[in-house]
């Protein structure tokens, strides 16, 4: 049975971050600094410059040319793009923010009720509260698997607030026929044989990100590790109007400036794989605000867990293989299994072994 990446047992970071000043020890806060953050710029002023898609758009035979083409320069340079007139109805996404709120202020042990710590793949995805998932980041994250029905253990689904699992399967299933759409189109601009592409996505993971602001020490811990996503298209809601979240773009961090009408897009570690590298799955972390809390709510969209995924050269040109064929669960295993490491797990799926870091 495989190990996931080291969690320690530390007390609630709501409870934490709500402490008194005198109340937190060093010892209580040392664990959570981040001496290995980096000091690479980061540049606000290029926030504005992330891609914006209008899904209406590319529904449309007048526009779809134009749209796609922004489309792929987006996959192509930035891996992110927000997509306006995503057309998932204001009411359902108006319930999941609330409902996810209201969960996160729920008492922890009420919360833990339905924490499955995964031990193995078998568990994962189905529903897991965990303090500090990756050791030493500021946040509470609860995930579950959302589909396909015959996957879902509907035991680990929270039924406080009361409405919770209505909003999640309303919302799951807007979410998931959206990112049916944005990958037949991402499909249709990679010039690939159409026939390779059907059906790449097969399963969807909710995560809900909790991240409690730090008035102490903001600056020197971290929401999330910089990583890169383990799926093909991962759609992120952003809850609240707190912002946080950076992407790596040439060598610095470019926070992102949620639109209230988009939804957030973008290119996974799979995509990265089957368009031979084409577009790139990008690095992202998440910052801690000193004074306001931060939530927002990962899908993720993966190809099936049984599955093989390969490169897929363009037919139009010579191309060399940059990646090998592997199974869907040999790489998300290894993802799981080692800490987050910006994009250092793509590594394992280099058809070249890659030297140094
Ligand atoms: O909260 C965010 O903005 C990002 C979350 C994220 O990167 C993830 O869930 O993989
Ligand atoms: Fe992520």
């Amino acid at each position: 049975m495989m190990q996931l990446a080291t969690t320690i047992p530390v007390r609630n970071v709501q409870a934490l971050a709500a402490s008194a000043p005198g109340e937190l020890t060093a010892e209580a806060l040392n664990q959570y600094i981040r001496p290995d953050m980096d000091h690479d710029s980061v540049l606000p002023e290029d926030s504005a410059e992330v891609p914006v898609v209008d899904l209406s758009r590319l529904l449309s035979n007048e526009s779809v040319k134009e749209e796609a083409s922004k489309l792929k320069f987006a996959c192509e340079e930035w891996g992110f793009v927000q997509v306006v007139n995503h057309g998932v109805p204001e009411d359902i996404i108006v319930n999941i923010k609330r409902d996810i709120q209201e969960f996160f202020q729920l008492p922890l042990d009420v919360k833990n009720a339905y924490a499955q710590r995964p031990g193995d793949l078998q568990g994962y995805g189905q529903a897991y509260v965990v303090s500090n998932h990756q050791k030493l980041d500021w946040a509470d994250m609860f995930a579950i698997m959302t589909q396909p029905p015959e996957a879902r253990d509907m035991k680990y689904w929270p039924t406080q607030p009361g409405t919770f699992r209505k909003s999640i399967q309303e919302y799951s299933s807007e979410v998931g026929k959206l990112a049916h759409s944005i990958v037949k189109f991402i499909g249709n601009t990679l010039n690939i044989d159409p026939g390779l592409w059907t059906d790449k996505y097969a399963v969807q993971a909710l995560r809900m990100n909790y991240y409690p602001p730090c008035n102490s020490m903001a600056e020197k811990v971290l929401g999330f590790s910089p990583h890169s996503d383990a799926s093909l298209l991962t759609i992120l809601l952003q809850i609240n109007s707190v912002d946080g979240l950076q992407i790596r773009r040439h060598g610095a961090w470019i926070p992102v400036k949620s639109r209230a009408d988009a939804l957030l897009v973008n290119v996974g570690d799979f995509l990265e794989i089957m368009s031979n590298g084409r577009y790139k799955s990008i690095e992202h972390r998440v910052i801690i605000n000193p004074r306001r809390e931060r939530l927002s709510v990962s899908a993720f969209h993966i190809p099936k867990f049984d599955g093989v995924v390969s490169p897929i050269v363009s037919t139009d040109a010579d191309e060399k293989v940059l990646y090998k064929t592997l199974t869907v669960e040999e790489y998300v295993k290894h993802q799981l299994s080692n800490k987050l490491d910006g994009k250092k797990a793509l590594d394992h799926a280099k058809a070249f072994q890659v030297q140094g870091k």
